[in-house]
């Protein structure tokens, strides 16, 4: 699926000293983020930081969303993760992009102006009408969950 996206550049650094967010290969599903930072950044063990990502993008699709996910090599080798986990883009957005990251390891990690630190990736949304009832018709599952199967 193919989406035009409405992009913001809030910072006069893109386009000159850093390219655009792109698609590191043909088939990547994440626009890989900087860091819009002034200077070195050095995360300690543990903590968090809100960084701007230098840009905003207005989705406007409400069947669309965007997430802020880790990058694989930062998450797993030096433990730069998500402090929210993962970030949730709301298609009626058009502030900032904002990157929480967390040092969840046991190194402090330094984090430089442009490095890129998180990706962002469009998703379809579907969104529900809530229909109250009393019984749900009866599933194979039924309430069962959390190991509820078994390990093998
Ligand atoms: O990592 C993130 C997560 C969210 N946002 C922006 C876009 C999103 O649409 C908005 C609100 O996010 P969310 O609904 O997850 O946060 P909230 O704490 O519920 O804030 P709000 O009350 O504004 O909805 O903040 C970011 O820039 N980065
Ligand atoms: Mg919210």
């Amino acid at each position: 699926m193919h989406h035009t996206l409405q992009l913001k550049v809030l910072d006069a650094r893109f386009g000159g000293e850093w390219p655009l967010p792109a698609y590191a290969t043909e088939a990547s599903a994440g626009l890989d983020l900087r860091a819009a930072l002034d200077a070195p950044l050095v995360l300690e063990p543990g903590d968090t930081a809100l960084v701007p990502s230098g840009i905003s993008i207005h989705i406007a699709d409400p069947a669309l969303c965007a997430v802020i996910l880790p990058r694989s090599g930062l998450g797993h080798k030096h433990g730069i993760v998500l402090g929210n986990g993962t970030g949730l883009i709301d298609a009626d957005y058009q502030g900032p992009l904002m990157i929480s990251v967390w040092n969840r390891g046991r190194e402090p990690f330094t984090m430089q102006p442009g490095d890129r630190i998180a990706q962002l990736v469009l998703l379809p949304v579907v969104r529900a009408t809530l229909q109250v009832v009393d019984e749900f018709e009866t599933s194979a599952r039924g309430t069962g969950g959390f190991g509820h199967t078994g390990v093998q």
